[in-house]
Protein backbone atom coordinates (compact mmCIF):
# COMPACT_ATOMS: atom_id res chain seq x y z
CA UNK A 1 0.00 0.00 0.00
CA UNK A 2 2.64 2.65 1.04
CA UNK A 3 6.45 2.18 0.32
CA UNK A 4 9.26 4.24 1.74
CA UNK A 5 12.55 4.33 0.51
CA UNK A 6 15.15 6.36 2.70
CA UNK A 7 12.37 8.16 4.35
CA UNK A 8 13.92 10.86 6.19
CA UNK A 9 12.08 14.06 8.29
CA UNK A 10 14.18 17.37 9.82
CA UNK A 11 12.43 19.97 12.12
CA UNK A 12 14.92 22.31 11.50
CA UNK A 13 17.97 21.61 13.23
CA UNK A 14 16.23 18.31 14.46
CA UNK A 15 16.52 15.25 12.93
CA UNK A 16 13.08 13.80 13.61
CA UNK A 17 13.08 10.53 11.07
CA UNK A 18 16.90 8.97 9.91
CA UNK A 19 16.45 7.73 6.65
CA UNK A 20 13.91 4.72 6.69
CA UNK A 21 12.58 2.04 4.38
CA UNK A 22 9.26 0.15 5.27
CA UNK A 23 6.47 -1.66 3.52
CA UNK A 24 2.73 -1.25 4.60
CA UNK A 25 1.23 -4.16 3.82
CA UNK A 26 -2.33 -4.11 1.76
CA UNK A 27 -4.87 -5.22 4.66
CA UNK A 28 -2.63 -5.84 7.40
CA UNK A 29 -2.00 -3.71 10.37
CA UNK A 30 1.91 -2.19 10.77
CA UNK A 31 2.35 -1.07 15.06
CA UNK A 32 4.82 1.47 15.34
CA UNK A 33 6.55 1.25 18.97
CA UNK A 34 9.24 3.06 20.62
CA UNK A 35 9.82 5.63 23.79
CA UNK A 36 8.63 9.32 23.25
CA UNK A 37 10.42 11.07 20.54
CA UNK A 38 11.45 8.12 18.82
CA UNK A 39 9.80 9.41 15.39
CA UNK A 40 6.59 7.57 15.46
CA UNK A 41 3.72 10.48 15.05
CA UNK A 42 6.50 11.98 12.67
CA UNK A 43 6.63 8.53 10.53
CA UNK A 44 2.58 8.61 10.57
CA UNK A 45 2.54 12.52 9.34
CA UNK A 46 4.54 11.50 6.56
CA UNK A 47 2.19 8.66 5.46
CA UNK A 48 -0.62 10.95 5.88
CA UNK A 49 1.17 13.83 3.73
CA UNK A 50 1.29 16.49 7.11
CA UNK A 51 5.42 16.52 6.58
CA UNK A 52 7.73 16.44 3.58
CA UNK A 53 10.19 14.20 3.67
CA UNK A 54 13.10 13.64 1.87
CA UNK A 55 13.49 10.63 0.26
CA UNK A 56 10.78 8.65 -1.84
CA UNK A 57 6.96 7.31 -0.37
CA UNK A 58 5.14 5.29 -3.00
CA UNK A 59 0.79 4.63 -2.65
CA UNK A 60 -0.39 2.06 -4.62
CA UNK A 61 2.95 1.37 -6.18
CA UNK A 62 3.34 4.99 -7.22
CA UNK A 63 5.80 7.68 -6.44
CA UNK A 64 3.25 10.32 -5.05
CA UNK A 65 3.83 13.80 -5.80
CA UNK A 66 0.27 14.94 -4.82
CA UNK A 67 -0.73 14.17 -1.90
CA UNK A 68 -4.13 15.25 -2.52
CA UNK A 69 -5.43 11.92 -4.37
CA UNK A 70 -3.69 10.20 -1.21
CA UNK A 71 -5.07 12.11 1.69
CA UNK A 72 -9.00 11.06 0.33
CA UNK A 73 -7.93 7.40 1.14
CA UNK A 74 -6.79 7.95 4.62
CA UNK A 75 -8.08 8.30 7.74
CA UNK A 76 -6.37 9.83 10.47
CA UNK A 77 -6.82 9.70 13.91
CA UNK A 78 -4.78 11.60 16.59
CA UNK A 79 -4.50 10.84 19.77
CA UNK A 80 -7.56 12.65 21.92
CA UNK A 81 -9.80 12.33 18.77
CA UNK A 82 -8.91 16.15 17.34
CA UNK A 83 -12.82 17.00 17.47
CA UNK A 84 -13.65 20.77 16.72
CA UNK A 85 -15.15 21.50 19.66
CA UNK A 86 -17.97 23.99 18.34
CA UNK A 87 -19.36 20.82 16.31
CA UNK A 88 -21.61 17.84 18.16
CA UNK A 89 -20.25 14.40 17.87
CA UNK A 90 -22.31 14.30 14.81
CA UNK A 91 -21.75 17.41 12.97
CA UNK A 92 -17.66 16.31 13.76
CA UNK A 93 -18.19 13.41 11.90
CA UNK A 94 -20.25 14.14 8.83
CA UNK A 95 -18.53 17.64 8.24
CA UNK A 96 -16.43 15.78 5.57
CA UNK A 97 -19.38 13.77 4.19
CA UNK A 98 -21.20 17.22 4.03
CA UNK A 99 -18.40 19.61 2.33
CA UNK A 100 -18.13 16.54 -0.55
CA UNK A 101 -21.35 16.71 -1.20
CA UNK A 102 -22.83 13.10 -0.20
CA UNK A 103 -25.78 12.05 0.03
CA UNK A 104 -27.46 13.02 3.21
CA UNK A 105 -29.41 10.31 4.18
CA UNK A 106 -26.07 7.99 2.96
CA UNK A 107 -24.30 9.87 5.62
CA UNK A 108 -26.62 9.42 8.44
CA UNK A 109 -27.22 5.70 7.49
CA UNK A 110 -23.45 5.54 7.90
CA UNK A 111 -22.78 7.50 10.59
CA UNK A 112 -25.66 5.37 12.42
CA UNK A 113 -23.83 1.89 11.14
CA UNK A 114 -20.28 3.25 12.37
CA UNK A 115 -21.59 4.31 15.92
CA UNK A 116 -22.76 0.82 16.65
CA UNK A 117 -19.89 -0.66 15.68
CA UNK A 118 -18.04 1.36 18.43
CA UNK A 119 -20.81 1.69 20.57
CA UNK A 120 -21.60 5.28 21.01
CA UNK A 121 -25.20 5.96 21.57
CA UNK A 122 -27.48 8.45 19.81
CA UNK A 123 -27.43 11.26 23.07
CA UNK A 124 -23.23 10.76 23.14
CA UNK A 125 -23.76 11.73 19.45
CA UNK A 126 -25.66 14.90 20.29
CA UNK A 127 -23.35 16.02 22.41
CA UNK A 128 -20.22 18.10 22.01
CA UNK A 129 -16.94 16.85 22.70
CA UNK A 130 -16.36 18.93 25.79
CA UNK A 131 -19.40 16.54 26.90
CA UNK A 132 -18.08 13.19 25.97
CA UNK A 133 -15.09 11.54 28.08
CA UNK A 134 -12.17 10.60 26.67
CA UNK A 135 -12.63 7.10 25.46
CA UNK A 136 -15.65 8.77 24.00
CA UNK A 137 -13.94 11.10 22.22
CA UNK A 138 -11.71 8.56 20.70
CA UNK A 139 -14.58 6.82 19.46
CA UNK A 140 -16.23 9.74 17.69
CA UNK A 141 -12.57 10.36 16.28
CA UNK A 142 -12.41 6.76 14.94
CA UNK A 143 -16.03 7.05 13.52
CA UNK A 144 -15.03 10.34 11.42
CA UNK A 145 -11.72 8.64 10.06
CA UNK A 146 -14.10 5.47 8.99
CA UNK A 147 -16.95 7.53 7.34
CA UNK A 148 -15.12 8.09 3.78
CA UNK A 149 -14.30 4.48 3.79
CA UNK A 150 -10.68 4.89 3.75
CA UNK A 151 -8.19 2.25 2.44
CA UNK A 152 -5.83 2.70 4.96
CA UNK A 153 -6.43 4.23 8.89
CA UNK A 154 -3.47 5.99 10.70
CA UNK A 155 -4.00 5.69 14.22
CA UNK A 156 -1.43 7.53 16.55
CA UNK A 157 -1.83 5.74 20.59
CA UNK A 158 -6.02 5.48 20.23
CA UNK A 159 -6.14 3.94 23.63
CA UNK A 160 -3.56 6.11 25.35
CA UNK A 161 -5.11 8.14 28.44
CA UNK A 162 -7.88 6.05 29.16
CA UNK A 163 -8.79 3.89 31.86
CA UNK A 164 -7.32 -0.29 32.13
CA UNK A 165 -11.58 -1.81 31.29
CA UNK A 166 -12.53 0.74 28.60
CA UNK A 167 -8.46 0.77 26.85
CA UNK A 168 -9.44 -3.05 26.96
CA UNK A 169 -13.40 -2.75 25.84
CA UNK A 170 -11.93 -0.25 22.87
CA UNK A 171 -9.40 -2.24 21.69
CA UNK A 172 -11.51 -5.30 21.20
CA UNK A 173 -13.73 -2.79 19.30
CA UNK A 174 -10.89 -1.46 17.22
CA UNK A 175 -9.56 -4.73 16.19
CA UNK A 176 -12.93 -6.40 15.65
CA UNK A 177 -13.67 -2.56 12.88
CA UNK A 178 -10.54 -3.47 11.12
CA UNK A 179 -11.11 -7.09 10.61
CA UNK A 180 -14.67 -7.01 9.45
CA UNK A 181 -13.73 -3.95 7.53
CA UNK A 182 -10.67 -5.30 5.86
CA UNK A 183 -9.09 -1.81 6.17
CA UNK A 184 -4.86 -1.59 6.28
CA UNK A 185 -3.99 -0.03 9.81
CA UNK A 186 -0.69 2.06 10.94
CA UNK A 187 -1.04 2.24 14.67
CA UNK A 188 1.33 4.18 17.18
CA UNK A 189 1.65 2.93 20.78
CA UNK A 190 4.10 2.85 23.09
CA UNK A 191 2.86 -0.20 25.06
CA UNK A 192 4.16 -3.34 23.89
CA UNK A 193 0.75 -5.66 25.03
CA UNK A 194 -0.99 -3.08 23.30
CA UNK A 195 1.14 -3.30 19.76
CA UNK A 196 1.01 -7.10 20.15
CA UNK A 197 -2.77 -7.37 20.52
CA UNK A 198 -3.12 -5.80 17.30
CA UNK A 199 -0.43 -6.73 14.85
CA UNK A 200 2.70 -9.62 15.06
CA UNK A 201 4.43 -7.12 12.52
CA UNK A 202 6.46 -4.32 14.74
CA UNK A 203 8.36 -1.76 14.04
CA UNK A 204 10.38 -0.51 17.04
CA UNK A 205 12.12 3.03 16.92
CA UNK A 206 14.48 4.77 18.43
CA UNK A 207 15.87 8.28 17.92
CA UNK A 208 14.37 8.52 14.73
CA UNK A 209 15.44 5.07 13.00
CA UNK A 210 14.10 1.84 13.06
CA UNK A 211 15.70 -0.17 15.45
CA UNK A 212 14.15 -3.62 14.61
CA UNK A 213 11.09 -5.18 12.46
CA UNK A 214 9.05 -8.22 13.16
CA UNK A 215 7.02 -10.25 15.33
CA UNK A 216 7.64 -10.10 19.34
CA UNK A 217 8.83 -13.46 19.49
CA UNK A 218 11.09 -12.16 17.18
CA UNK A 219 12.40 -9.67 19.35
CA UNK A 220 12.56 -11.79 22.25
CA UNK A 221 14.19 -14.95 20.26
CA UNK A 222 16.88 -12.81 18.22
CA UNK A 223 16.55 -8.82 19.10
CA UNK A 224 18.62 -7.19 16.97
CA UNK A 225 20.47 -4.74 19.01
CA UNK A 226 20.50 -4.58 23.48
CA UNK A 227 17.88 -1.75 23.19
CA UNK A 228 15.06 -4.37 22.10
CA UNK A 229 15.54 -6.40 24.98
CA UNK A 230 15.89 -3.15 27.13
CA UNK A 231 12.23 -1.88 25.86
CA UNK A 232 11.11 -5.37 26.13
CA UNK A 233 12.35 -5.65 30.08
CA UNK A 234 10.89 -2.04 30.93
CA UNK A 235 7.62 -2.95 29.12
CA UNK A 236 7.82 -6.41 31.40
CA UNK A 237 9.23 -5.12 34.41
CA UNK A 238 6.13 -2.72 34.37
N1 LIG B 1 6.99 20.29 14.85
C1 LIG B 1 8.19 19.94 15.36
N2 LIG B 1 9.20 20.82 15.42
C2 LIG B 1 10.41 20.47 15.93
N3 LIG B 1 10.70 19.25 16.39
C3 LIG B 1 9.73 18.33 16.37
C4 LIG B 1 8.42 18.61 15.86
N4 LIG B 1 7.67 17.49 15.95
C5 LIG B 1 8.46 16.56 16.51
N5 LIG B 1 9.69 17.05 16.75
C6 LIG B 1 10.85 16.31 17.32
O1 LIG B 1 11.07 15.19 16.49
C7 LIG B 1 11.39 14.04 17.27
C8 LIG B 1 10.41 12.92 16.99
O2 LIG B 1 9.14 13.30 17.48
P1 LIG B 1 7.83 12.40 17.32
O3 LIG B 1 6.66 13.21 17.78
O4 LIG B 1 7.79 11.83 15.97
O5 LIG B 1 8.14 11.23 18.37
P2 LIG B 1 7.17 10.12 18.96
O6 LIG B 1 7.94 8.85 18.93
O7 LIG B 1 5.87 10.14 18.26
O8 LIG B 1 7.00 10.61 20.46
P3 LIG B 1 5.75 10.45 21.49
O9 LIG B 1 5.66 8.98 21.77
O10 LIG B 1 6.19 11.23 22.69
O11 LIG B 1 4.52 11.01 20.84
C9 LIG B 1 11.42 14.50 18.71
O12 LIG B 1 12.75 14.82 19.06
C10 LIG B 1 10.55 15.75 18.69
O13 LIG B 1 10.95 16.64 19.71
Amino acid sequence: MFSLNNVSVRYGETVALRPVSLDVRPGATLVLIGPSGSGKTTLLRVLAGLVAPEGEVRFDGEVVTDWRGVRRRLGYVVQDGGLFPHLTARENVALMSHELGRDRAETEARIEELADLTHLNRAQLDRYPAELSGGQKQRVGIVRALMLEPDVLLLDEPLSALDPIIRAELAKELKTIIETLGTTVVLVTHSLSEAQFFSDRLVLMRGGSVVQEGSYEEFERAPADPFVTQFIEAETLL
